[in-house]
């Protein structure tokens, strides 16, 4: 049986999600041609505003979604991350954030924790 292809994963702090969603609309055509994962507040407001996407629900990031996305890096289903943090706030889960970071780094997958960075990486993709 041959593996599912690798998914987008999506995530943002609370003060980033309106811009995910601003983002994640721009980008709609080329995000609608790939599998997509999110955690489970930014994957709901996503699916709200972009219904014709297909977006596979973690756990909301303080119960879990972050780590789960880790474990997805760590069995190699993961292609890009888009992880719109907020550093001007305090968040309970920084520990599962700082792993789900790092884990990125460790097995090479593109990561964009800021807007600038996710044009470039989705433009890229959009190219190939
Ligand atoms: O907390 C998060 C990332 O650390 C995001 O989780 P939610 O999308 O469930 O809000």
């Amino acid at each position: 049986m041959s593996e599912p292809s690798p998914s987008i994963a999506l995530i943002a702090h609370d003060q980033k999600k309106p811009d995910m969603v601003v983002w994640a609309t721009r980008h709609r055509d080329v995000l609608s041609r790939h599998a997509l994962v999110a955690t489970g507040t930014t994957g709901t407001m996503l699916l709200r505003e972009l219904p014709e996407l297909s977006i596979s629900l973690m756990k909301s990031g303080p119960l879990g979604g972050d780590q789960q996305i880790g474990a997805l890096i760590v069995e190699g289903r993961i292609s890009l991350l888009v992880f719109l943090v907020d550093p001007l706030s305090p968040h309970p889960h920084d520990v599962d954030v700082k792993a789900l970071t790092r884990l990125a780094v460790v097995y090479n997958v593109p990561m964009a924790c800021n807007l600038a960075t996710a044009d470039i990486l989705i433009a890229d993709l959009a190219r190939n």
